[in-house]
């Protein structure tokens, strides 16, 4: 039998279930900020597993960081690990929506939670898979987890998208992270750009020069909304941005950053998971933000989560729709 361990033993695990273009990004990107000691990748396909942790090793010197590929018959130790990503799953062909992939991911989910169960119960799950918001709904419920171990990547890239976009627009001149805007709501063609309350440094963003006009928001915020389309035009499949994205979430954790990121949560408030500004630390989120809106904008996210209802009873999902009852 072939070998499956590489490195040293440490502690502090992170298992990445689903080794395909993004949970094989992911791994690398963990592996260059060096955000776990040890990882456990487990993919459906083992042979893929396999191949990626030896070619995974030769980067794996940047961190020490030890790699193993998990077999079938040994994935429950990916639930004793102290973060799980979900990365397995199909992902969007040309023409496809994220939405339409739900039946097929709601099948992988569902054997992948029953494959790694028990579940560490101070485990943090990250899912990845699409349609992200509605599996996180369903991993919160399969894993039997607190919810606020259990979330999703949610609109955090859609959120950096529009601020790479906002920063070109401003040619520029303010990076990134001192941009406050965020997409909220769906990380799908439902999402929500947030305009009325985004500022930097308590500017709102509609009083500069280059975003006064309405067009000119609605572009940014359409592109933001398409951009996964052109990747996948171009190159089949996005997964650097998600890499990052999973990469920072796993720092917040370990290092109880207690950033404000969006997420997909579960809401009182709307009573359904969606993307929205939370604290993100060592025991997951500990707390949920709802920015200002202006009327269209709270409409928009209201008609998503409506909308996210309809899905859900569509393709009955048997654990949501017991949960509606
Ligand atoms: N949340 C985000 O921002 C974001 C960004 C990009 C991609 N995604 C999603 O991530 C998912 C994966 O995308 P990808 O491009 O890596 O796809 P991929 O096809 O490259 O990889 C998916 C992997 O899942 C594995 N798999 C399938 N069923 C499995 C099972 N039952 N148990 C274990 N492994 C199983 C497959 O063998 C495959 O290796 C998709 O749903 C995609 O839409 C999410």
């Amino acid at each position: 039998m072939k070998p499956n361990t590489v490195g040293p033993n440490t502690a502090n695990k992170v298992a990445i279930i689903g080794t395909g273009i993004v949970g094989a990004s992911v791994a690398f990107a963990c592996l260059m900020r060096g955000v776990a000691s040890e990882y456990l990748l487990y993919d459906l396909d083992e042979s893929l597993a396999w191949g990626h942790t030896l070619d995974l090793e030769d980067s794996a010197f940047i961190s020490s960081a030890e790699l193993r590929a998990i077999q079938r018959t040994n994935a429950q130790e990916c639930g004793q690990a102290d973060i799980i990503v979900i990365a397995a799953g199909y992902r969007q062909g040309p023409g496809e929506t994220r939405d339409m992939l739900l039946t097929r991911n709601e099948n992988i989910l569902k054997d992948v939670i029953h494959c790694i169960s028990p579940i560490k119960s101070s485990a943090i799950v990250i899912m990845a898979t699409n349609p992200v918001n509605i599996l996180t709904d369903l991993a919160q419920r399969l894993t039997g987890l607190p919810r606020s171990q259990v979330f999703g990547s949610g609109t955090y890239l859609d959120t950096i998208r529009l601020r790479t976009a906002i920063k070109k627009a401003l040619q520029g001149e303010v990076e990134e992270s001192s941009i406050q805007a965020y997409v909220l709501g769906d990380h799908g063609d439902k999402q929500v750009a947030i305009w009325s309350s985004a500022t930097i440094a308590g500017t709102t963003l509609t009083s500069f020069e280059e975003l006064e006009h309405m067009i000119t928001r609605e572009k940014i915020a359409h592109a933001t909304a398409t951009k996964i389309y052109e990747i996948i035009e171009h190159k089949g499949a996005s997964s650097y941005g998600i890499a990052a994205v999973v990469t920072e979430l796993i720092l917040a954790i370990t290092m109880n950053k207690r950033t404000v990121i969006p997420l997909t949560v579960y809401s009182e408030r709307y009573d359904a998971c969606l993307s929205l500004p939370s604290v993100l630390g060592v025991r997951g989120i500990e707390r949920i933000f709802y920015p200002a809106m202006n009327p269209k904008e709270q409409a928009l996210l209201e008609d998503y989560v409506m909308c996210n209802r309809v899905i859900c009873a569509k393709y009955r999902i048997p654990e949501l729709a017991a949960a509606e009852e």
